[in-house]
């Protein structure tokens, strides 16, 4: 009930619906009563003294309860069904609008196909059981409550024998429940790793098949799809037990009223019309006892749904605005970017990055240089606040960043991964992303700089041409470089170029480059890359180990002193060094 209570704000204005949808449900209930009495009119005034002159307008009041019973039940359809559906709309959106704003930290270890699960099937089972469940466990009690009523008025010694075996299928169905609820959350769950398993295998085909792991691939799915085999199996022959169960224990009920009832109206204690309507009448109580296993079913897996859905709406998001958070004027900001003893670690882990210290003035162009995990991303990512440090201070011309509105702070940064994310959507859409009002003469412009005009024209429809999902289609290099032209369109303050041009060849690394003096002009930029290449005119290069600085300076000074830049610098220039050694009284340099 607690789901249901925290579900309730979703669907609280449209109230009136869950009430219209209820009490039509409920009116039509109350009119099946009116069945068993015309019944008992039939035989006991009408055929019994052979009168045959009511049954015509019997007959009519028949029709009309029948036409009433249908618009109300048609009525109690409608307004579940625009209740259910507007519950959906809100929660998919609100859903959505969550995991825009969920923290990177919460999809470091999020599955996709968990996500959309969630998003889909969990949101369906919501649907059915606010928009019609609830009513129909509401009728189910109404049911049993006007059943028993009349049942008492009719004859009460009668009832009370009659009814002898339902506690035991009111027990019997709440021992399935406990039963089922169990099988039904293991369900779920391995229905959402059967679809994280085809998400991963699709969007990683290409790995997949390069590594020839297809029967691997293939293994992994079938042991997902076995546990929820075994499950579905496991939950059938819970409902296979049940049924048969509740049957014998209802036959017992009827079988019990054939005897003591026959004996009654033989005794004449009892008219045979009232028999006839206590027949009819004891499935008013069997009838819901026999569906509280589906009802109840149905309620555990929305149960066990809302849970899921309500997970993903009150996950904490841990980096966010306070609530007298700074908003930067874009035309004040000059792009100081300070580090002050900066630790910070990933979870419970030891840390990523340990004591980081920089001085990054205005237009300054910083660079990173270190092995694999040494730390370069992760210095990126918490001047982004992708994730909060634990210790320190980071700081955008004076104020600490986490004073700084989240989305004026990253407005004023642009960063271009190695991994380059594309929408599927037109290059010019890509190359404009989240930005307004961009004219064609700027997007081309940016391209031009990123050296991405010239394939971009040879494409069947130029910018217009639409490029799949993560832009299937244009090879790594084309990718980085539509998204340097991205990020050079955004004209921040801030630059950051993690590893950017790693997939393009040195010489279109070098005309890119040549382009980003012009665009790097005051902006403070950021450069992580691995070729020295790239960072030999940095003012300050940072060489990172283990997360640690190891080394600070000018390519001019850290070549001539002994330590990792210096070996970087050996291996990659290695044919310039011999050549500069073969000329005598020439200093290796750059
Ligand atoms: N999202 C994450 N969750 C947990 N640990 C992480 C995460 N990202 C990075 N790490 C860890 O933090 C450390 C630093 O990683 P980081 O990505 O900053 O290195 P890097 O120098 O950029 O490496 P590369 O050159 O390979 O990109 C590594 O030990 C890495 O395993």
């Amino acid at each position: 009930m607690d789901v249901l209570r925290q579900l309730q704000s979703f669907f609280w204005s449209k109230r009136i619906l869950l009430f219209l949808s209820i009490l039509c449900l409920a009116l039509a209930t109350a009119l099946g009563l009116i069945y068993p009495n015309l019944l008992r009119v039939l035989i006991d005034d009408m055929i019994t003294p052979r009168n045959f002159e009511g049954v015509p307008m019997l007959a009519l009041t028949v029709l009309g309860v029948v036409i009433l019973k249908s618009s109300l039940q048609f009525l109690h359809g409608f307004f579940g069904a625009r209740l259910g559906n507007y519950l959906a709309y809100r929660l998919r959106n609100a859903c959505y609008e969550k995991l825009q704003f969920l923290s990177f930290r919460y999809y470091d270890t999020a599955k996709t196909g968990d996500l959309m699960s969630r998003l889909t099937g969990d949101l369906e089972a919501i649907r059915n059981f606010i928009g019609f469940g609830f009513a129909q466990i509401l009728n189910m009690v109404l049911m049993v409550l006007f059943g028993s009523i009349m049942m008492f008025s009719i004859n009460w010694q009668l009832t009370l024998i009659t009814m002898i075996f339902m506690p035991i299928l009111v027990m019997v169905a709440l021992k399935f429940e406990t039963q089922i609820h169990p099988a039904f959350q293991e369900m779920r769950l391995a229905m959402s790793s059967l679809t994280t398993a085809v998400q991963e295998n699709v969007t990683g085909v290409r790995t997949v098949k390069s590594f020839a792991r297809e029967p691997h691939e293939v293994d992994k799915f079938s042991i997902r799809n076995e546990r929820y085999k075994t499950n579905q199996i496991f939950a059938s022959s819970l409902w296979a037990k049940f049924f048969p169960i509740m049957e014998l224990l209802a036959s017992m009920s009827v079988i019990l009223l054939l005897v003591v009832g026959g004996r009654l109206v033989i005794q004449e204690e009892l008219s045979l019309g009232e028999l006839v309507a206590f027949f009819s009448l004891i499935w008013y109580i069997i009838g819901p006892m026999w569906n509280i296993g589906f009802h109840i079913n149905n309620y555990t897996q929305s149960k066990a749904s809302g849970e899921r859905v309500l997970e993903l709406l009150n996950q904490p998001i841990d980096v966010q605005d306070t609530e007298d958070s700074i908003v930067l004027a874009p035309e004040q900001v000059k792009g100081h970017v300070s580090f002050e003893h900066v630790t910070f670690a990933y979870g419970n882990k030891i840390a990523a990055v340990t004591d980081i210290n920089l001085d990054a003035p205005p237009g300054t162009v910083i660079g990173f240089l270190g092995g694999t995990g040494s730390g370069k991303s992760t210095i990126i990512q918490l001047l982004m606040r992708a994730y909060n440090i634990n210790s320190g201070s980071i700081k955008i011309d004076g104020m600490e960043i986490k004073d700084i509105n989240i989305r004026s702070l990253r407005s004023q940064i642009a960063a271009v991964f190695q991994e380059t994310f594309l929408f599927s959507s037109s290059i010019r859409n890509n190359i404009s992303y989240g930005l307004k009002d961009v004219s064609m003469e700027e997007i081309i412009r940016a391209s031009k700089l990123a050296k991405a005009h010239d394939f971009i024209m040879e494409m069947p429809l130029g910018y217009d041409t639409i490029v799949g999902e993560r832009g299937m289609g244009l090879s790594g290099g084309q990718k980085q470089r539509i998204a340097i032209a991205r990020a050079l369109l955004k004209n921040p303050k801030i630059l950051i170029l993690d590893d950017a041009t790693s997939a393009v060849d040195m010489e279109t690394e070098h005309e890119i480059q040549s382009g980003f003096q012009e665009v790097m002009r005051g902006r403070t930029t950021f450069i992580i890359a691995h070729r020295i290449s790239s960072l030999r005119h940095a003012d300050e290069i940072l060489v990172l180990n283990e997360g640690h600085v190891v080394q600070r300076g000018t390519h001019d000074e850290l070549i001539r002193v002994p330590g990792q830049y210096q070996d970087v610098y050996h291996i990659q220039y290695a044919d310039h060094i011999a050549r500069e050694q073969q000329a005598p009284g020439k200093q290796v340099n750059s």
